[in-house]
């Protein structure tokens, strides 16, 4: 397909027969790119994308390039030389032979013997640049061999080909237009980390140039996506190997990137953010071990509430006397190394002492002689969060650093720097890291069905997420329905109305594969009433998920299903809460939960479970035909979505079931006798055409009523579970009361639950109120909710327990 191929640099558009629509960069560093398995590992995530073609990116394999250093230090030494060459050699070619056909090795094997032989030659007179490039270059020859070797088109670049530099500043035209002349179509690989200065000398990028490589190429293709594959899913809020709990985050606004990187955090640099400071491609960085998980995404959005907390070790605080030219920028550019002006004081920088040199040589030059510490300290740097009142130390933290006697303090809006002597240590950076970013658990929220209490769930999850501010985020993490499907990171409550409107279709392969990626703690909270989603939920269960239904249907599955699926919840160690399906937001399972793990034992549970039920028997007084009454009842949301789910008593035979098997009994709906409230052959057909049948309702229930009145009492429907020593007997049925009778005083739409037991014997235990309605439901959905976020509050402090006790058990141990 031949498409435009074109530069921001240049109001011209060219055009390249062979570009396809490659508009993704993704690079692989060297661990990416250590052995013959992890190539493959490569190829797979590369034929894994939905793009057909891509720029490609490469370092060295593994530690090439520190071995062609170390030969390059060796070079003086005759014998040292050839060992290292040797070692190497032997090393490099192995890779080959191992990565690739028996019918493609020698090809590459030729080519890189003739790099090798050149190798002593070029150590010895000094074109360093030179040796160090045939790593890149033996990882791109690689790959786009293992490519074909798949059947793909993949073409090996040499960035010295096209990467021109003027000092450090990066000839974007004259670059892109010899590009231009290298593109093939299928993948492109291109070498990371080498280039050429405009004079054709051979020239590196520095360490991790590479990424830097991935960042210019995007650019220059006008990328709309640079993948920076790694051996990390995410960036996190301090360095995982010394805090334990630091946060993963897999969103990072572009400022606090740029900040970050300039303190010298080892997963993003400084330059590689440089050419996407004025160019909006996506930047992310993703684990090359982990290919189906999301990674983390330099974002343009500012708002995004991430926060670090950074360490340096050794380095010197280097002041100038007055303010001049120079900016810490251009200096980290001209190194290749951090140097970074403290916040709020331009006269001050903090450079790593095996750079000081350097850097004094640099500034030398230009006529600049600074004062320099004479001690080495560590800096401790926090980037602060967007949001301004989260920009000030808590009382807690300010006392913790009071008492660590930092030997200087810097602090602007963005940023507050402290050096101390003697560094902290990796607990106590722990320890910091906590008082600044107290650990929070974030429990991915997927909600299932959007309609009457869906909404109202929906609505009512940002109070919660307030509520639970500082212990635990809960985060909306998906919401569809049974015509659209938004699974996405940039789901909040505020936005999911618009994002659902305009995202695809639902598929269930869809919300499986998002689940199995989504990070744990994940809930699937189902508030559709669909038997064919929630026989679906062994499949959710096994992502990893824990469950909520409101809806009843899972609940009341046939024995040997649900039995599965508990099985499958009880192997995947999640929960599975239901408290709604019963009672909406009164809890009864619990009630009966609590009294079964204290010994008791229960007989019987009787009452009134229908809310719909309750509320039309109350208000039906014969003065208008019944149906009118359900149409009332069906628009303050209190019914079924088909409100014949409740005259015909089967959602109260539903919710019996659910009791009976909270109670352990091995129960099956039809183990459940049921009179129903509709006359028989209503519940067939559409609602439409019920409700042309309407009278039948509507005289069957005007006799019943005017009978019950006759005789001075009420209707009212009941169920009734019996545990007898012969087995449990259970029926639902519409009874005549007596007004003096205990169901008979009840407001329109309460649940009456009486539960006798060994300890409520004579005088039972009576659980009433409303029983139906969106708001009573959605607030139940969310006190499960809540009891499953204390849970994953609970195990996340006990992991930092056993953390904290294996820390202590190590340090002893030193
Ligand atoms: N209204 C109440 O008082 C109570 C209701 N419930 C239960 O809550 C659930 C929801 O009830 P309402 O909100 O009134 O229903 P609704 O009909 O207003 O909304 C149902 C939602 O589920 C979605 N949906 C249906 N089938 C689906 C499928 N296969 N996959 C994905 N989404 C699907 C629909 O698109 C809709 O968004 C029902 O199971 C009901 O029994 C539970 C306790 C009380
Ligand atoms: N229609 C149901 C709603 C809750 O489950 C009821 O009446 O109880």
């Amino acid at each position: 397909m031949a498409v435009q191929f074109s530069t921001a640099f240049n109001a011209t558009t060219f055009s390249a027969t062979t570009v396809a629509s490659a508009l993704v960069v993704h690079k692989f560093g060297g661990s990416s790119l250590a052995s013959a398995e992890r190539f493959h590992a490569v190829a797979d995530i590369l034929l894994a994308q939905p793009q057909a073609s891509a720029w490609v990116v490469v370092s060295a394999p593994g530690d090439t390039t520190d071995a062609l250093l170390a030969l390059l230090d060796a070079a003086a030494d005759q014998t040292a030389l050839e060992q290292h060459w040797q070692a190497l050699s032997q090393q490099l070619r192995l890779l080959v032979t191992r990565t690739l056909s028996v019918a493609t090795a020698p090809l590459v094997l030729n080519q890189l013997n003739s790099w090798l032989a050149d190798v002593p030659v070029a150590a010895q007179a000094g074109r360093h640049n030179d040796v160090l490039a045939i790593g890149e270059k033996l990882s791109t020859l690689l790959l786009s061999h293992l490519l074909q070797d798949r059947g793909q088109q993949a073409t090996a670049i040499d960035a010295r080909d096209f990467l021109r530099l003027d000092g450090q500043q990066v000839q974007w035209q004259q670059s892109a237009e010899l590009l231009q002349q290298l593109v093939q179509p299928g993948f492109n690989v291109v070498t990371g980390f080498i280039a050429r200065t405009v004079d054709g000398k051979s020239i590196t990028l520095g360490r991790n140039g590479s990424d830097y490589s991935a960042t210019i190429v995007g650019r220059l293709v006008l990328a709309q996506s640079i993948n920076i594959w790694t051996d990390v899913d995410a960036i996190y809020s301090a360095d995982p190997r010394k805090v334990p709990s630091a946060r993963a985050y897999r969103q990072v606004p572009f400022a606090q990137a740029r900040t970050l990187a300039q303190l010298g955090n080892p997963v993003l640099h400084a330059k590689t953010l440089s050419p996407l400071a004025d160019f909006n491609a996506e930047l992310v960085v993703r684990s090359s071990y982990e290919p189906e998980q999301p990674g983390c995404r330099v974002s343009r959005q500012a708002a995004i509430e991430v926060q670090f907390v950074t360490d340096l070790a050794d380095v010197v605080l280097v002041t100038f006397p007055k303010s001049q030219q120079v900016t810490a920028e251009q200096a980290a550019a001209a190194l290749q190394s951090t140097v970074f002006a403290v916040p709020g004081d331009v006269k001050s920088w903090v450079v790593e002492q095996k750079n000081l040199d350097a850097l004094l040589s640099f500034l030398g030059q230009q006529q600049i002689y600074p004062r320099v510490s004479s001690a080495q300290y560590q800096a401790i740097a926090w980037v602060k969060p967007a949001a301004k009142q989260q920009q000030q130390l808590s009382l807690q933290a300010a006392h913790w650093l009071e008492r660590q006697q930092p030997a200087f303090s810097f602090e602007n809006a963005e940023l507050a720097l402290w050096l101390f002597q003697p560094p902290l240590s990796a607990r106590e950076l722990t320890e910091f890291h906590q008082l600044l970013l107290p650990s929070q658990v974030r429990l991915n929220v997927v909600v299932a069905g959007t309609g009457n209490v869906g909404s109202e769930f929906l609505a009512l999850l940002g109070k919660q997420q307030q509520a639970f501010t500082g212990q635990i985020e809960l985060k909306l993490a998906g919401v569809f329905n049974s015509r659209q499907a938004c699974f996405s990171d940039d789901l909040t409550v505020q936005n999911w109305p618009q994002q659902l409107a305009t995202a695809p279709a639902y598929q269930k392969q869809e919300l499986l594969d998002y689940l199995a990626a989504l990070p744990s703690p994940k809930v699937l909270v189902d508030i559709t009433p669909s038997k064919a989603f929630a026989e679906g939920y062994g499949d959710f269960v096994q992502t990893g998920c824990h469950l909520i239904s409101a809806n009843k249907q899972g609940v009341t599955l046939p024995l040997a299903q649900y039995q599965q699926i508990s099985a499958l919840v009880a192997e995947q160690q999640v929960s599975w809460l239901a408290n709604t399906t019963v009672g909406a937001g009164l809890p009864v399972q619990r009630i009966l939960q609590e009294l079964q793990s204290s010994g008791d034992h229960i007989q019987q549970i009787s009452g009134i479970f229908s809310g719909t039920l309750s509320w039309l028997l109350c208000k039906y007084d014969g003065s208008a035909p019944f149906s009118e009454f359900v149409t009332k009842a069906q628009a303050e949301g209190l019914t079924e979505p088909d409100p014949r789910d409740d005259l015909s008593g089967k959602d109260v035979q539903r919710k019996l079931l659910v009791l009976a098997r909270e109670l352990g009994l091995t129960l099956d709906i039809n183990d459940i006798e049921l009179t129903p409230l509709l006359p028989e052959g209503l519940e067939q057909g559409s609602w439409d055409e019920f409700w042309l049948k309407r009278d039948e309702l509507d005289s069957a229930v005007a006799a019943t009523f005017a009978t019950a009145k006759a005789a001075g009492q009420v209707l009212r429907y009941v169920a009734t579970l019996t545990v007898t020593a012969e087995g449990p007997k259970a029926n639902v049925q519409l009874l005549s009361v007596a007004p003096d009778h205990p169901l008979a005083a009840i407001q329109a739409c309460d649940n009456v639950f009486v539960i006798e037991s060994d300890w409520y014997q004579a005088n039972p235990l009576v659980l009433k109120g409303p029983g139906a309605g969106r708001l009573v439901t959605a607030g139940g959905i969310h006190a499960d909710l809540a009891i499953l976020a204390r849970q994953q509050m609970a195990a996340a402090k006990a992991a930092r327990h056993s953390q904290a006790q294996a820390a202590a058990w190590a340090n002893e141990r030193a």
